[in-house]
């Protein structure tokens, strides 16, 4: 049986400790929402926020968006409640889909947390989403993507995170990503090769509504699912670059038909209009329409 498409083209940053964004959430039209508990929250607000975060979740209503919460980092004091408030969470109805982790840099770490997890008694339905943002853990993200291949593992996607990659190496951020297209684009294959999932990091300037749609069309280009964000204002832009286009729809479904015709049963290739098709065509237009039918299914 094949594993629904699930949409995640606009994954929605907020800070744990903002009832009014979360409040917010419950009706913007993302995908997925992201309640930070790292650093969108300071250092002495963490506890609170956690507690907030708690109740937030026990009420619900964020449905059919995914919901997702950001523990601190692992080596921090925050993280053995983070997770054991996540976990306590998933156990009831509607409990949060994923944990994300900040700055994963090897495959232990999700082993690790994922003894963790079973150990709290979190549903087996809870994932792991891993942030790749330091240099290690590019350099590594083929090892980390393909922890998702071990039996147990909840792994399900790879965020790409650019502010702490430009803090780590020195690389800017500027329009067009060149300093760091390699390593985005190494992310994507990791991530394909694991069978997880992939977003990219991201957009600062948040009132650059052109800077910001030129960027989610880069990173629909490059392969990613989706772009994770920081402003409601983000979303729209961010679900049509993501969204297949009507005609590529109708395109993918004409395609598929083409295979399906008794003449061209057994044939591996056909030519439309001057043009090789060749089954891969066809699984590539199967997706397209999955995700069509799937977004079509949220709306
Ligand atoms: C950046 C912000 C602080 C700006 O907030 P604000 O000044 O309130 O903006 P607006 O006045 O334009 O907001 C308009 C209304 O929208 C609500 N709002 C704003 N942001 C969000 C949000 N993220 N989710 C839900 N709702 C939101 C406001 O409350 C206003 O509502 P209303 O009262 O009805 O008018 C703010 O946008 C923000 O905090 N963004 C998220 C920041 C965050 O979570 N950062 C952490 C993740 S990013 C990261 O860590 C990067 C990564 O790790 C890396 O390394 O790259
Ligand atoms: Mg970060």
């Amino acid at each position: 049986m094949s594993t629904p498409v699930r949409p995640r083209r606009s994954v929605l940053f907020m800070p744990g400790s903002n009832p009014r964004a979360l409040e917010k959430a419950r009706s913007l039209p993302a995908d997925a929402i992201v309640i930070d508990l790292e650093d969108a929250v300071a250092p002495d607000a963490k506890a609170q926020a956690r507690e907030r975060v708690a109740t937030t979740l026990g009420e619900g209503g964020f449905a059919p968006r995914e919901v997702v919460v950001r523990t601190n980092g692992v080596d921090t004091p925050w993280f053995t409640q983070d997770l054991a408030m996540i976990a306590a969470a998933s156990a009831k109805e509607e409990g949060p889909d994923a944990v994300l982790l900040p700055k994963v840099d090897d495959p232990e770490t999700l082993l690790l947390v994922g003894r963790a997890l079973e150990a709290l008694g979190a549903a087996p339905s809870l994932r792991v989403w891993a942030m790749i943002e330091t240099p290690i853990a590019v350099l590594r993200a083929l090892d980390i993507a393909l922890a998702a291949k071990n039996p147990g593992s909840r792994l399900a996607v790879l965020a790409l995170g650019t502010n702490d990659l430009s803090k780590e190496t020195g690389a800017r951020i500027v329009p067009g990503r060149a300093p760091m297209a390699s390593w985005l684009s190494h992310c994507v294959l990791a991530a394909r090769a694991g069978g997880v999932g992939v977003l990219d990091a991201v957009w600062n300037d948040f009132r650059d509504v052109d800077g910001f749609a030129r960027e989610c069309r880069e990173a629909a280009d490059m392969g990613f699912d989706g772009k994770t964000l920081i402003h409601p204002d983000q979303i729209g832009p961010c679900n049509a670059a993501f969204s297949p286009r009507q005609e590529e729809v109708e395109a993918a479904r004409a395609l598929i038909a083409l295979f399906d015709r008794p003449e061209h049963a057994g044939k591996g290739v056909v030519q439309v209009e001057g043009r090789m098709v060749e089954r891969m065509h066809a699984d590539i237009a199967r997706k397209t329409v999955a995700l069509a039918d799937a977004i079509d299914r949220r709306n």
